[in-house]
């Protein structure tokens, strides 16, 4: 049995930030991974996708612009995109990431880690020999999600492909049919239609379900642009392979659709499964919840406050930078409670992750890109926040024009009328997904909309999408910021 402070089970990148902050608090780490060191997300997930999609958005965005329209007549060279794909997957080779931990001082253990009971973690290494690792402080579980097949008569028979094929595919199929509305769904529909395969997504209720409703219908336009066939409502009955291997979906009240491969984009579970949570009186295949500062909720036998689940696996927030900022927050108190120093667990401390409530950024890289943070109208709604809701045409700002023409798009801030903050942001247009940022920081920040005035937007830039959003607000009258009396008028 070998002792360590901590073991981290899963080296994706929310797995990796938990070890590296835990290592820089003092802390002996072992970090197991059972694949690839850098999981989902540099492999099949992130860093494929967005390199899948960014020569032909690069494309498109030279095509808005005359005179740059002109020097770009080609096609889009679809071969190289995949290679440059498979760069900067290493060939699907994690040598950099493993150097990465080796250079970090975190121990690497290679194979499929189970929980063993309070504190203990078995690794079943490929040889079938098992190591057995004791962790002093804390046992972290960031083995993140696989994606979740609905059951659909036929569909399991059907070598239906998961993101994991669509992102790590040597080609382009001639036909692809995507079962979803979701963001995986939306992202591979505009990566294959730039491609030139002939896409068509079967949504149940219309897509980006979680973001404002302009965003879908923005997209769901795009895509059809692109020429990709788009059902908002879809009800799919069966799917088989027929006899020349085509994949054959039937779709209630409609024609069935037929394709060369069928990508299932339908949400994702989580990878806890075979995870040896029974031993810890947890049920194996649920989602973990936490607390703020990432400890498995529930006390798991025997002794609190040393099982933390953090990233995708705990539900919060799927997204990598998210689950990143869980780490460090999670590799930070788990140092803090090794050497009894204080846990700074206040809403916006160091050691907790607030913003998952708060602020969750997401850029969907899509045709428009939506980028969002932060409550959608409804949602405040919902949560009973009594809100003004202001929306601007993308056109609005010159800078968006000259970016390029035709800058259809549109801009809406959430304000919380109590608070005076704003409280959410959606952009949805050519090139926006760098605009989020600033919106991440007012929400975090709780900017007062009044110093929002003095945070001036330069000209023209993209950006003076901010300005016109405050005037759509209104400027505060002069009665509302100068005291009856204090007008200054003396000088
Ligand atoms: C197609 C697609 C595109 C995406 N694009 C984006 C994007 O652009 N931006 C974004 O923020 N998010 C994106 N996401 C989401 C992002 O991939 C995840 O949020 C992120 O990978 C979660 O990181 P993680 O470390 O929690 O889990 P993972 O990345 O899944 O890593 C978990 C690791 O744990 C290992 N593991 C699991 N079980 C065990 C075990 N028992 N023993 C040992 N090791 C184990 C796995 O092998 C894996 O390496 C995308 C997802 C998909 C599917
Ligand atoms: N750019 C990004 O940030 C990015 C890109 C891709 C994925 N992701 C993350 O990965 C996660 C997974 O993405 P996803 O698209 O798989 O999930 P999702 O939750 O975004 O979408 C799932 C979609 O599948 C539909 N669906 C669910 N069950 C169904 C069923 N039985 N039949 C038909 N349709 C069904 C839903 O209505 C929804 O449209 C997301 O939470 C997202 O945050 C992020």
């Amino acid at each position: 049995m070998r002792e360590v402070d901590v073991v981290v089970i899963g080296a994706g990148p929310v797995g990796e930030n938990v070890a590296d902050r835990a290592k820089a608090g003092g802390l002996d780490v072992v970090i197991v991974e059972r694949e690839l060191v850098g999981g989902e997300c540099s492999y099949w997930a992130c860093v494929p996708s967005k390199t899948l999609l960014r020569s032909a958005a690069a494309l498109r965005a030279a095509q808005r612009v005359p005179g740059a329209a002109e020097a770009v007549t080609g096609r889009l060279d679809v071969a190289a995109v995949f290679r440059r794909r498979n760069e900067w997957v290493s060939d699907w080779s994690d040598a950099g990431g493993e150097e990465w931990l080796r250079g970090a001082g975190i121990g690497l253990e290679r194979g499929h880690a189970r929980l063993a009971g309070l504190r203990r973690v078995d690794v079943e290494r490929a040889d079938g020999t098992t190591v057995e690792l004791a962790a002093r402080h804390a046992v972290v579980i960031a083995t993140g999600t696989d994606a979740a097949i609905p059951d659909l008569p036929g569909l399991a028979d059907a070598r239906p492909w998961t993101s994991r094929e669509a992102t790590s595919s040597p080609e382009a199929p001639g036909r692809l049919a995507i079962i979803g509305g979701g963001v995986v769904a939306v992202e591979m529909a505009t990566a294959y239609a730039g491609f030139g395969s002939e896409v068509t997504v079967l949504a149940r209720s219309g897509l980006l379900g979680g973001m404002e409703p302009f965003a879908g219908e923005a997209v769901a336009d795009g895509l059809r642009e692109l020429g990709a066939s788009v059902h908002m409502a879809a009800r799919l009955a069966s799917v088989s392979r027929d006899d020349r291997d085509q994949v054959v979906i039937e779709v209630e009240g409609g024609d069935p659709v037929v394709a060369d491969e069928v990508l299932v984009a339908t949400g994702r579970r989580p990878r806890t499964a075979d995870l040896g949570l029974e031993t810890v009186g947890l049920e194996p295949g649920d989602w973990l919840d936490v607390d703020d500062t990432l400890l498995v909720a529930g006390a798991p036998a025997g002794e609190a406050g040393w099982l933390y689940a953090v990233g995708d696996v705990n539900h919060r927030a799927l997204l990598t930078h998210q689950g990143k900022y869980q780490g460090r927050a999670a590799g930070d108190v788990i140092a803090a409670r090794a050497i009894g120093a204080r846990v700074d667990d206040a809403p916006w401390g160091v050691h907790v992750a607030t913003a998952d409530h708060e602020a969750v950024p997401q850029v969907v890289f899509a045709e428009p890109e939506c980028a969002s943070v932060g409550l959608t109208a409804e949602a405040a709604e919902h949560a009973g926040r009594r809100v003004r809701v202001i929306d601007v045409p993308l056109g609005s700002a010159s800078g968006a024009g000259i970016h390029g023409d035709g800058a259809e798009g549109r801009a809406r801030l959430v304000v919380d009328l109590d608070r005076e903050t704003v409280i959410g942001a959606t952009f949805v247009g050519p090139d926006l997904a760098e605009l989020l940022h600033a919106a991440t920081i007012a929400i975090v920040g709780e900017v007062p909309i009044g110093r929002l005035w003095h945070a001036v937007p330069a000209f023209p830039t993209v950006s003076e999408i901010w300005l016109r959003l405050l005037e759509a607000l209104g400027r505060p009258t002069a009665d509302r910021v100068i005291p009856a009396g204090d007008s200054g008028a003396a000088a």
